[in-house]
């Protein structure tokens, strides 16, 4: 599968949303991250502005939601025009059932692990999603150092994907940048979220190809990639 390069617009300018998304044109996925003050200590957006956005961008839209009650918003993001719906493990009363009505709705499903949520015991699920999440640091807010104690977790995760035979995205997100993006693709992830790294640049565009390339050069070399 090829790298995908997903921009988190929590490090975009909110109050000109749309003109970020066309700044990152080329990238595969806009990364909206939806934080509710409960689950993480930090407001962001809700159902109105990805409504909004999802008119105003032709990019799909990926939605991370740091967010309780999961089982209940979750679907409701689908509606709102995201193409691709993560929900944390540990919000969700019955993931399996939640990630079922999201890819009956027409989104891809996904969920996230926090950094101190292990894999093991999802091992069994995963065929019910279209995506993983690992995060790299605790999720909440932008700008923070990648937590590199999750390379285990994230090679871990790849070798369960691998010996299931499951064509499952593994996302990283958090502290993704030109210097930790080539320790995650070598490690085994595929689709990276990067927030600062990208609108913090100078040419986001530009960052977001940057990326790309390292990722790239990365995933070749990777063992896990081989026969992929
Ligand atoms: O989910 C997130 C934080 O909870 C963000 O997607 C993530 O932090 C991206 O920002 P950066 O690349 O600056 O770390
Ligand atoms: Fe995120």
């Amino acid at each position: 599968m090829a790298v995908q390069i997903n921009p988190s617009i929590l490090s975009a300018d909110f109050a000109r949303l749309a003109e970020e998304a066309r700044a990152v044109e080329g990238a595969d996925w806009l990364h909206v991250d939806v934080m509710d003050n409960h689950f993480v200590p930090n407001l962001t957006l809700g159902l109105p502005v990805v409504e909004s956005l999802a008119r105003a961008t032709d990019t799909p839209l990926d939605c991370h939601l740091m967010i309780e009650q999961a089982d209940r918003w979750a679907p409701q993001y689908v509606e709102a025009g995201a193409s691709s719906v993560t929900f944390h493990v540990e919000a969700a009363a019955a993931p399996v059932r939640l990630a079922r009505e999201i890819r009956a709705k027409g989104a891809r499903a996904s969920m996230a692990l926090r950094p101190a949520t292990p894999i093991e015991p999802y091992e069994d699920l995963l065929p019910e999603l279209d995506m993983l999440l690992i995060m790299t640091v605790e999720p909440g807010f932008g700008g923070q150092a990648f937590l590199d104690i999750m390379l285990p977790k994230i090679r871990r995760t790849r070798e369960l994907i691998d010996k299931h035979g499951l064509q499952l995205w593994l996302q990283v997100d958090g502290g993704v940048s030109a210097s930790t993006i080539e320790q995650c693709a070598d490690a085994g992830a595929d689709v990276f979220v990067a927030g600062s790294a990208v609108y913090g640049a100078k040419d986001p565009a530009e960052a977001v190809r940057a990326l790309r390339t390292r990722a790239e050069t990365a995933t070749a070399k990777a063992s896990w990639a081989c026969g992929h």
